[in-house]
């Protein structure tokens, strides 16, 4: 017989305790601007989350699209700054910032999904109120800091087996939209889900020390320290946060890996290997 279908019977006979140690466990699923790239590395998350799906896990995707904004905000002409990772946001960045999330970013990964086999539903933070915000710092205008979540709808899609596609929009008290940092949003759904796993996916293979190695485990103390001396900078500062929160606000374990590697999440998760760098509760 064909070697190559002997190692996949052996590879998926091998996958099976993880299979059943994530059976109906929820995984948030951060996928980061950067972490886009081709078509081929989307249809290869979007397989990946489907086949999760399928084997019982219930999969929530939130996403970032930093790299979007900026190339349409320079089709417009219109200028934008980062202040610690995040994007200084006034009301005509806003509209931007709006459309092409929730146009442009929510419906591509969606309908990869939906080629994949998979069923997933695109909405932002603003819909049935799952992300209330307040402002998180006047330097940054209209970004948000979460306040409340409210994750009934992506109980409610969990329980019809469908996946959510999640872009990092909030409402205030108000009524007026808020961009949030995507994993800053993802955290805050994470946490609310009280989620087994947080996976932010990005562009590096994890969270590098001083001499640029990849550390597996980090604890919050060294997160900490890292920051302060600026070995974690730009936009590994949200991601940082995020996880620290999140495992606050009692998510199990979070994950910062590269979303471009072959298969990263299946890796993750239905491996004894694993990937990037995990941070856990203690
Ligand atoms: N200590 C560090 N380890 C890894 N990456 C770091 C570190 N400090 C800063 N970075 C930067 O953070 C970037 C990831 O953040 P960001 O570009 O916002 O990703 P995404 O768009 O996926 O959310 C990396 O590409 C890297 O340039
Ligand atoms: C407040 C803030 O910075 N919002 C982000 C939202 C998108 C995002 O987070 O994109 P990545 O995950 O690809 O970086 C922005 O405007 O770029």
């Amino acid at each position: 017989m064909n070697r190559d279908w002997i190692a996949t019977a052996k590879t998926l006979s091998q996958a099976l305790p993880y299979l059943q140690r994530y059976a109906d466990a929820t995984v948030v699923i951060k996928l980061g601007g950067h972490a886009m790239g081709s078509d081929e590395a989307m249809d290869e998350f979007a397989r990946d989350v489907t086949l999760m799906r399928q084997v019982g896990v219930n999969p929530v995707i939130v996403h970032g699209g930093g790299p979007m904004i900026n190339s349409m905000l320079e089709r417009l002409n219109i200028q934008s700054e980062f202040v610690d990772g995040k994007r200084v946001t006034d009301a005509e960045t806003m509209e931007v910032v709006e459309m092409v999330l929730s146009g442009l970013v929510n419906a591509r990964i969606v309908q990869a999904i939906s080629e994949q086999g998979g069923r997933a539903v695109g909405l932002s933070g603003k819909d049935s109120g799952l992300i209330v915000c307040e402002h998180e710092d006047p330097r940054l205008g209209l970004v948000g800091r979460p306040t409340r979540v409210n994750p009934r709808i992506l109980r409610d899609m969990a329980d019809k087996g469908i996946i959510p596609v999640i872009a990092p929009l909030g409402m205030g008290d108000g009524g007026e939209t808020f961009n949030i940092n995507g994993d800053t949003a993802a955290g805050a759904i994470a946490a609310a889900l009280k989620a087994d796993r947080l996976l932010l996916l990005t562009d590096v293979a994890g969270v590098k020390n001083a001499e640029g190695d990849v550390l597996t485990e980090l604890t919050a103390a060294q997160i900490r320290e890292m920051v302060v001396d600026g070995t974690i900078a730009g936009g590994m500062i949200p991601k940082t946060e995020t996880a620290l929160e999140a495992l606050e606000g009692g998510v199990r374990a979070a994950v910062i890996l590269d979303g471009r590697a072959p298969n990263a999440c299946l890796l993750e998760l239905f491996t004894e290997h694993g990937a990037g760098s995990i941070i856990r509760k203690g």
